[in-house]
């Protein structure tokens, strides 16, 4: 910045003509990253792939913070491991709320390039299928059954599958307390004793409860999801080869931390 602040003569940011906001943001590239399928265009295609990007572009964000977060909990920093994963609940709430925006598109308007997309689908979300490996929902069935991966993308889900999770960090939190995680009783047993002595172990409840949070919201996203779905496309089948709705269905009950789910009914 040179010039005065109350005078004509203020230039912002032409420092020798270096960083500038366009180039620090990348904005020539990311703006034009936009392509149609539909010829002659369809109107509505525009924010359909916006709204993806805008997905991904979070997806990566929730990554970088879930994966710091893990290792928060690995390193024995618990404040910070929760202070992280509060940031991804509000990136999530976030997720969920955008779909209000996609469903300003009728089922009319997204019919005029639907049948452009296929067999492409959100199911080849690789960053989304990441989120649920780091969550602790490993299921190496999904790397398979995608079609058309890259080598770099296919490297990213077998490192996903391969490092450790959200829950294996939690787990080895439980273990730092003196705990014994060996199997499920002895967790159960753990976690009953954490939320009994609440004013001993306030870091590891709270964690607990953090992790509790993420898990609802990625089953809210789920659930809004696929009523959006049977709005836009009722029970017709998806482009990416599934039943659609019904396939989306089944995947409703799908819970990350099913252990810290049943402690509830005991608590
Ligand atoms: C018009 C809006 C949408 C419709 C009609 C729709 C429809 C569907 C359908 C039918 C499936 C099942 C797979 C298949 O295609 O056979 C699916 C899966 C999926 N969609 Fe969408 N979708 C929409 C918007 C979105 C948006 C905005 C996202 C955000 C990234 C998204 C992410 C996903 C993901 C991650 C899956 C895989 C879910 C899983 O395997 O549990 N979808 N979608
Ligand atoms: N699977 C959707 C199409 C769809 O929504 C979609 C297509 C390509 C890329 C991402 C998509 N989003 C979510 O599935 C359908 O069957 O209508």
């Amino acid at each position: 910045m040179t010039g005065r602040w109350d005078g004509v003569d203020v230039h912002f940011g032409e420092e020798g003509g270096r960083l500038t906001y366009g180039s620090y943001l990348r904005l020539e590239q990311l703006l034009d990253q936009q392509r149609l399928e539909s010829d002659p265009p369809a109107h509505d295609e525009l924010l359909f792939i916006t709204i993806h990007q805008v997905y991904e572009l979070w997806f990566k964000q929730v990554l970088h913070e879930m994966t710091a977060s893990r290792d928060a909990m690995l390193a024995g920093q618990l404040w910070k491991a929760q202070h992280l994963l509060r940031r991804v609940h509000t990136i999530e709430r976030t997720l969920i709320q955008q779909v209000d925006v996609l469903e300003t598109m009728t089922p009319q308007d997204f019919g005029e390039f639907r049948h452009r997309l296929s067999p492409a689908s959100g199911f080849q979300s690789v960053q989304f299928r990441e989120i649920e490996f780091l969550s602790g929902a490993k299921d190496p069935s999904f790397v398979k059954r995608f079609r058309g991966l890259s080598a770099a993308e296919t490297a990213r889900l077998e490192q996903r599958l391969a490092e450790p999770t959200l829950w294996d960090a939690f787990l080895g939190v439980l273990e730092s307390a003196g705990f014994s995680t060996a199997d499920e009783d002895d967790l159960r047993k753990a976690l009953q004793t954490v939320a009994g002595d609440r004013s001993s172990f306030a870091e590891i409840w709270e964690l607990a409860e953090a992790l509790v949070q993420h898990d609802e919201l990625a089953a809210a996203w789920r659930a809004r999801h696929v009523v959006m779905v049977e709005r836009m496309i009722g029970t017709k089948p998806g482009t990416g080869g599934s039943s659609g709705a019904g396939y989306l269905r089944s995947r409703l009950d799908l819970r990350y931390y099913p252990l810290l789910w049943h402690l509830r009914t005991s608590l």
